[in-house]
């Protein structure tokens, strides 16, 4: 399924926070939307996920109105991953992913024999199997990072929504969570704050800065030393990655400028 935010703008109270965001994710590619802090992202993503009507423009799923439709047909298409609390409840862990089955149950209906294999399968995915029986509230917050995405697999989504997704994640999970994005179906619109992973996980990259695209294309057209000193403000090498030749940054802690191009 194609995702298309077709120039969207977001004002609140008068100020412009997204201006004529125009964004393409084709079915099954990751497209990975990056900026500075406060350039953006996740006021774009929430237009997405349908928590923010945008004042302009519109987001369209396979060419139609996403706000046009019925909540809970976009809830079917449609799976965020956000940094709004959504596990502050003491379930289960297996509740909690049971919970992802939710748009496509009926009245009461208990989940089926398949779908209780699904949230199982997602939790094995996930290295949480051995977690199902804790409640998440006791759960470390890499662990109920990694429970969220169980949630949002089962879901079963076309298209699949994750600000910051590995906040939390120690090294080994972040790039499990990213190859296993790389491995599936979905349509994937991420934001992520480390280039280097963004890199080596997204077809495409987007850059935001002050609620503006201000580049797009491969993470090798995109992610440029003019780039990082310019929407970043800072001084950064980009090398090729030995293995892969995709674009990776190097820096050290001198590397960061203060607005007006001094050492910070
Ligand atoms: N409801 C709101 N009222 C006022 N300002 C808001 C509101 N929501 C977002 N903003 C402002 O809009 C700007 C963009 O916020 P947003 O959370 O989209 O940025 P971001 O790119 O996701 O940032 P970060 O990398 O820090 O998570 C920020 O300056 C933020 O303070």
């Amino acid at each position: 399924m194609s995702l298309l935010l077709d120039e969207i703008s977001v004002s609140i109270d008068g100020a412009a926070i997204v201006r004529d965001l125009k964004l393409t994710v084709e079915p099954r590619q990751i497209v990975g939307l990056v900026g500075p802090n406060g350039s953006g992202k996740t006021t774009a993503l929430r237009c997405v996920y349908r928590a923010l009507r945008p004042t302009g423009g519109a987001v369209r799923i396979d060419g139609q109105d996403l706000h046009g439709m019925p909540l809970r047909d976009s809830a079917r298409l449609i799976t965020a991953l956000t940094q709004e609390g959504s596990a502050d409840l003491d379930f289960t862990v297996e509740e909690i992913v049971g919970l992802g089955r939710a748009p496509h149950l009926r009245g009461n209906r208990p989940l089926s024999a398949r779908e209780r294999e699904l949230c199982r399968q997602a939790m094995a995915r996930m290295e949480v199997l051995h977690l199902a029986g804790r409640g998440v509230l006791s759960l470390s917050g890499g662990e109920r990072q990694r429970v969220l995405v169980a949630r949002a697999l089962v879901q079963e989504p076309q298209v699949l929504i994750l600000d910051e997704p590995t906040n939390h994640l120690d090294l080994h999970h972040q790039i499990r969570l990213l190859s296993m994005l790389r491995e599936s179906e979905l349509s994937v619109l991420v934001t992520l704050h480390d280039l280097n992973l963004a890199a080596s996980a997204c077809d495409r990259l987007a850059v935001l800065s002050q609620g503006g695209l201000v580049a797009s294309g491969s993470p090798r057209e995109v992610l440029t030393e003019a780039l990082l000193r310019d929407v970043f403000g800072v001084e950064a090498r980009v090398v090729p990655h030995p293995l892969t030749g995709v674009p990776q940054v190097l820096y050290d802690l001198g590397s960061a400028t203060s607005r007006e191009g001094t050492p910070a």
